[in-house]
C-alpha cells in the first residue's frame, strides 16, 4: 500500500473516532481539549441549570455520543459562576402532567445509568452550589473538584421528599454508610470544606479555572491503564446498582409519580417554591 493511502486511511479512522457532537444543543456547551482529548460538557440553562426534560435529554444524548466515540474522558461543569445545578427542576414535579412526568423521570434514569456506568472516566468541576440532583450528577462522576464556599448534598428531606434508592446508593458509593444516613435524614448541605472532610468531594479549588485544571489532571492517572481493564473494574463496582434500576425501571417511575402527586408532597413543594421566591424579594 502506498504511504499516502496509508496516511489517508489513518486520518479517516482518526476522524471516525472523533466525538461527533450535535451543534444543536440548547442547554449545553460541548468542547474537546486538544491536548488530552477530554470533553468538557458545560451545563448552561440559566438561571440555575435546573434539570428539566430538555436538559436531561441533551445530557443523555451527549453521554451516548461520548461512549460511541470511545472518548478518553469527560468533565462536567457549569456556565454559571454560582450554581453547578440546582437539581431537578421543581416545576417538573409541581402539579405534573403524568405523561410528561414519566418522560422526565425516564430521562433522569437514563442520565444516571449512562453517567454512573460510563466506561470512560468522568470528573465534575463543581463551580457552584450542587443541591439534590446536582449532587447526584456530581457523585455519578468518578472524581469531584469543588470551588470553595458553595454547598453540596442530598437535601431532599428538607423539601419533604425522599431521595430514591438509586440516589442513596450513589452516595453510599461515595461516602460512608454512617455519613450517608446522617446526611440524608437531615437533608444536609455540606460547605465545600465540609464535603472534603467527609469525602464527598476529592479536592478543593480556588475558582473554576483551578477546578478544570485539577479535573484535567485526574485523567493523567489513566494514561498507562488499559481502558478495557478500567471499564470492567468500574462495572464490577457500580454495575449491580444499575442492573437493579434497569429491572425496576417502570416500577420506579410509577412509584415516584404516585408519591410526588400526593397532596401533602405537592403542598411541601409549593411551600418550598414560595421560600425561594421570598428569598429573592427580601434580598431586593
Ligand atoms: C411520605 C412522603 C413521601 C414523599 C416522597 C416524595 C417524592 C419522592 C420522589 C421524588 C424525589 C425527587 C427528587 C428530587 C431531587 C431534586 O433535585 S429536588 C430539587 C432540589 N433543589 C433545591 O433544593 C435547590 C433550590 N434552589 C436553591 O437553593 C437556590 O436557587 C440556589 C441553587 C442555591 C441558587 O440560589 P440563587 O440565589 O443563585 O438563585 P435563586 O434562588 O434566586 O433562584 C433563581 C430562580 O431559579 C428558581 N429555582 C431555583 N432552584 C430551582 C429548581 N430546583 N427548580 C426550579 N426552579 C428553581 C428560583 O425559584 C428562582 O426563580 P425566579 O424567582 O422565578 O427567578
Amino acid at each position: 500500500m502506498m504511504a499516502s493511502t496509508r496516511s489517508l486511511l489513518r486520518t479517516k479512522s482518526l476522524i471516525s473516532n472523533l466525538p461527533r457532537f450535535s451543534s444543536n444543543y440548547k442547554c449545553l456547551d460541548v468542547s474537546v481539549n486538544n491536548d488530552n482529548n477530554i470533553t468538557t460538557v458545560t451545563l448552561k440553562r440559566p438561571p440555575v441549570n435546573s434539570l428539566n426534560l430538555d436538559l436531561l435529554s441533551e445530557i443523555s444524548d451527549v453521554l451516548t455520543d461520548l461512549k460511541k466515540s470511545k472518548s478518553p474522558g469527560m468533565i462536567l461543569t457549569s456556565s454559571s459562576d454560582k450554581v453547578f445545578t440546582a437539581g431537578l427542576d421543581i416545576m417538573e414535579m409541581h402539579k405534573p402532567d403524568p405523561e410528561r412526568f414519566k418522560q422526565f423521570w425516564y430521562a433522569l434514569q437514563d442520565v444516571w445509568m449512562k453517567l454512573y456506568g460510563s466506561p470512560f472516566p468522568t470528573a465534575a468541576a463543581i463551580n457552584g452550589h450542587a443541591p439534590a440532583g446536582g449532587c447526584l450528577l456530581a457523585m455519578c462522576c468518578e472524581y469531584r473538584v469543588m470551588v470553595q464556599n458553595f454547598n453540596i448534598g442530598l437535601n431532599e428531606t428538607q423539601l419533604g421528599i425522599v431521595a430514591p434508592i438509586w440516589f442513596i446508593k450513589t452516595m453510599l458509593n461515595t461516602i460512608s454508610i454512617r455519613d450517608t444516613e446522617l446526611a440524608l435524614t437531615t437533608g444536609r448541605l455540606f460547605k465545600t470544606d465540609e464535603a472534603l472532610a467527609v469525602g464527598l468531594i476529592d479536592e478543593m479549588a480556588t475558582d473554576k479555572a483551578d477546578a478544570l485544571k485539577k479535573a484535567n489532571a485526574f485523567f493523567e492517572r489513566f494514561e498507562m491503564i488499559p481502558p478495557i481493564a478500567r471499564a470492567y473494574t468500574k462495572d464490577s463496582l457500580r454495575g449491580s446498582d444499575i442492573e437493579d434500576l434497569k429491572k425496576n425501571r417502570e416500577k420506579d417511575i410509577q412509584t415516584t409519580l404516585s408519591l410526588i402527586t400526593q397532596p401533602k408532597v405537592q403542598q411541601g413543594l409549593e411551600f418550598y417554591l414560595a421560600l425561594l421566591k421570598n428569598k429573592k424579594e427580601s434580598a431586593a
